[in-house]
């Protein structure tokens, strides 16, 4: 079985790194040229080839930005794929990409979310056990092949993941919720920190908890605007939700609450016994 991937930066790269042994042939293809040759010298892919390779591959992992995933299913749609090409791809969210699937390969997507990752990109990022003992969300699988969604449990299997089925549109919320609303909120502590005046001063003070809270602003700005617009209406909701805790937390800061403050830290003490 040939491969081949879509987009060779984190996601893709640490799957070509996973996945060596289990393919014959794992090609790499990317707009950028720099990327082409890193990947090939960190021994992410065997080789760099084009988007007309794709025609003679068994997996397709689409690993790029969400608007760019629908523009490639559109070109692969107009190609000669192998007949039972199964198309894997890692969009972050999952509603838009299977609406714009074009209907006559439908059945060769499997859609999934890999709930790993990490805030660094590109090529240099990629990490070989970035899979191991993670979830993969794949949704609307009824709409996939039969031979398509066996292909693809099974890579998931050999990446040593947990495979959870779901809509895309209970997906898409859900993603909001614990991923997309975190992510606009470091942005928001990081932008906040950086209008005070002595900035360099504060973050000298960073410790921990700060290098949490801000970490997942180093996230590429390109990769995550395209999340943020794809899933806007349900994140509009999610940061509606926190703002209505920032609300109440301030308020009982202002009115010296403190009673009542503790009760509404302990209540969120609770969220890591479910986790
Ligand atoms: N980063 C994460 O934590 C994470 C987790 C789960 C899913 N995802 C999803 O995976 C996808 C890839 O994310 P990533 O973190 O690997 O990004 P990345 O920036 O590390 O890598 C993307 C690579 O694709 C290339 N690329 C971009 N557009 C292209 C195009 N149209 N044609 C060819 N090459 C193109 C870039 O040059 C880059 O090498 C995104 O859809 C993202 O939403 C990311
Ligand atoms: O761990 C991180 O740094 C991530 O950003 C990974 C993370 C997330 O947990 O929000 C980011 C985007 C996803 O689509 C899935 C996972």
């Amino acid at each position: 079985m040939t491969c081949g991937i879509v987009g060779l930066g984190l996601m893709g790269g640490s799957f070509g790194l996973a996945m060596r042994g289990y393919f014959k042939e794992i090609i790499g293809i990317d707009h950028n040229e720099k990327h082409k040759k890193d990947a090939l010298s960190l021994g992410l892919v065997d080789k760099v080839g084009s988007f007309e390779d794709l025609s003679n591959v068994d997996v397709i992992i689409l690993a790029i930005p969400i608007r760019g995933i629908i523009s490639s299913l559109k070109t692969l749609s107009k190609m000669n794929l192998k007949e039972n090409c199964t198309i894997i791809d890692f969009g972050s969210t999952k509603e838009s990409i299977i609406n714009e699937c074009p209907a006559n390969i439908r059945k060769n997507l499997v859609a999934s979310h890999p709930m790993a990752g990490t805030e660094y990109s590109g090529p240099m990022a990629a990490i070989a056990d970035l899979y191991e003992n993670k979830i993969m969300v794949v949704c609307n699988l009824e709409e996939s092949g039969e031979t398509q969604r066996k292909r693809a449990i099974e890579i998931f299997e050999k990446l040593k993941m947990r495979v959870k089925y779901m809509e895309a549109k209970e997906h898409d919320r859900h993603a909001a919720f614990i991923s997309h609303m975190p992510h606009i909120v470091s942005f928001s502590i990081a932008n906040a920190v950086l209008k005070q005046e002595d900035k360099e001063h504060i973050v000298t003070l960073a410790a921990g908890g700060f290098r949490d809270m801000s970490r997942l602003a180093k996230s590429n700005a390109h990769m995550w605007g395209d999340i943020f617009k794809e899933n806007k209406s349900n994140l509009l909701d999610s940061i509606e939700a926190f703002k209505s805790e920032l609300k109440k937390a301030k308020e009982m800061i202002e009115k010296e609450e403190w009673d009542k403050l503790k009760t509404w830290m302990e209540t969120g003490n609770e969220l890591h016994k479910i986790m």
